[in-house]
């Protein structure tokens, strides 16, 4: 498409093709001067986001409303996507600055019904997404600094939208480097879970915005000098509520995290907070429905799932893997994936025989929220750093879970005994043959 800003009329809707992605405009369809006023600024946000990713794919959701008459498009998107998430109304002002910061802000929310003896129990969530700021051959202090003042900026934000849990994505204070399979700097990056100044950062988000932080990050556990993967939860009080750690380590692709960090020796822990019971099951961990089973088991009501995965391994999974474990486990899961491309000076191979390159390939964004019932909020972009805040009524998880009792009826003991048995050495499938 080509346009010509110089020339539009600030109408928007038809002259502008960045009306189409104006926050504003669609998110909350203010009228009037807010149009015009923000028609100009937002396409050249978006022009600057599309020439950085070196993607003209915004989002799967903006091209089937670009492309299917409006007719069909609901019952494409009944069927697709479940029952329609409505628009979360956002603050203008919280609009204004994601604009500004140049950032997608979006809103949806989850309802449930009334109940006679409970009341609803709403929380609000917010899903950071995020390019990394500086050159991936920066200071490394400079690289987890440049990327505080982001992701703090992107925080302010959450709050005046009265978000009372954000998570962050995988390893979200350094470029995702372990394609590289060098040791230095990438191990720099690795802090404590509990002293670390990204933590100190996170404690003084949570403080100041009453708001529970998922913080993952790569940890230096230093009594045993071991690296690991992990999510550390502060409360809203501000203090490290605990911390949990990546249970499977990906071993495809070019992702060879078995080089940095060791599996997860944390189980499958449940955070009680404030604002509902949360867990957090790291990228790869999706691919594991038990994984995502044992948070539930232990009570989850909303599963985080903050990650690092790219387009041509993984896109066509990413949709389907948390929603199926929001149905299988009647709970909420909150998928967070990365934007971007990242460059790393030396080059390395796949193992692969194919040729050497220096970064991992597109990281796709597309962040979103499923729920219980099937449906799922429409994704942030491919392109952009965004912030998805989604309100949902917790009470929705015991709703469907009485419509359709997969924990009663699930039948765990009997797999537990044969599960036991396909563990051991000695198991014989159990195969008919003639
Ligand atoms: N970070 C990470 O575990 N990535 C693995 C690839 C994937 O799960 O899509």
């Amino acid at each position: 498409m080509t346009f010509d800003d110089e020339k539009c009329d600030g109408i928007g809707l038809v002259a502008c093709p960045a009306c189409r992605f104006c926050p504003i405009v669609e998110g909350v369809g203010l009228l009037g001067y807010r149009i015009h006023k923000h028609t100009h600024k937002a396409w050249t946000v978006y022009r600057r986001s599309l020439k950085m990713s070196g993607s003209a794919f915004e989002s799967l959701e903006k091209t089937l409303e670009k492309h299917i008459p409006d007719e069909e498009l609901k019952e494409v998107k009944r069927i697709l996507f479940g029952k329609e998430t409505k628009k979360l109304v956002l603050p203008a002002c919280a609009m204004e600055i994601a604009l500004e910061r140049d950032f997608e802000l979006q809103g949806y929310m989850f309802e449930a019904s009334t109940e006679q003896l409970r009341t609803p129990r709403t929380v609000r969530v917010g899903l950071i997404q995020n390019r990394i700021v500086l050159p991936t051959d920066a200071p490394v202090l400079d690289q987890i600094t440049a990327l505080h003042k982001r992701i703090g900026e992107m925080v302010d934000v959450a709050a005046m939208c009265g978000v009372n849990i954000v998570c962050f994505q995988e390893a979200w204070t350094m470029p995702f480097a372990f394609c590289t399979r060098e040791k230095e700097p990438w191990t720099e990056f690795a802090e404590s879970a509990e002293e670390g100044y990204t933590t100190r950062f996170c404690q003084e988000l949570a403080k100041k915005y009453n708001m529970v932080v998922i913080s993952p990050i790569l940890e230096r556990e230093e009594v045993h000098n071991v690296l690991w993967n992990t999510a550390v939860v502060v409360s809203n009080s501000g203090s490290v509520l605990g911390k949990t750690r990546k249970n499977h380590i990906p071993r495809v692709g070019d992702f060879n995290e078995s080089t940095y960090y060791m599996e997860g020796n944390t189980g499958h822990k449940v955070f009680q907070t404030q604002f509902g019971k949360i867990a957090v099951n790291i990228c790869y961990g999706r691919h594991h429905p038990l994984n995502w089973f044992m948070y539930s088991m232990n009570g989850a009501e909303i599963i985080f799932n903050p990650s690092a995965t790219v387009g041509g391994l993984s896109e066509p999974m990413w949709s389907i893997e948390a929603r199926n474990a929001a149905i299988a486990n009647h709970c909420f899961t909150c998928g967070i994936n990365r934007v971007g491309t990242e460059h790393f000076n030396n080059e390395f191979t796949s193992g692969d025989g194919k040729k050497a390159h220096q970064d991992f390939g597109y990281f796709y964004g597309s962040s979103y929220v499923a729920a219980p019932d099937g449906s799922r909020s429409p994704g942030l972009s491919r392109t952009r750093d965004g912030l998805l805040v989604t309100e949902m009524d917790l009470n929705l998880s015991r709703q469907i879970s009485d419509k359709w009792s997969f924990k009663m009826t699930g039948r765990y003991e009997e797999y537990a005994e044969e599960l036991t048995r396909a563990t051991k050495q000695d198991f014989k499938p159990n195969i008919i043959k003639e």
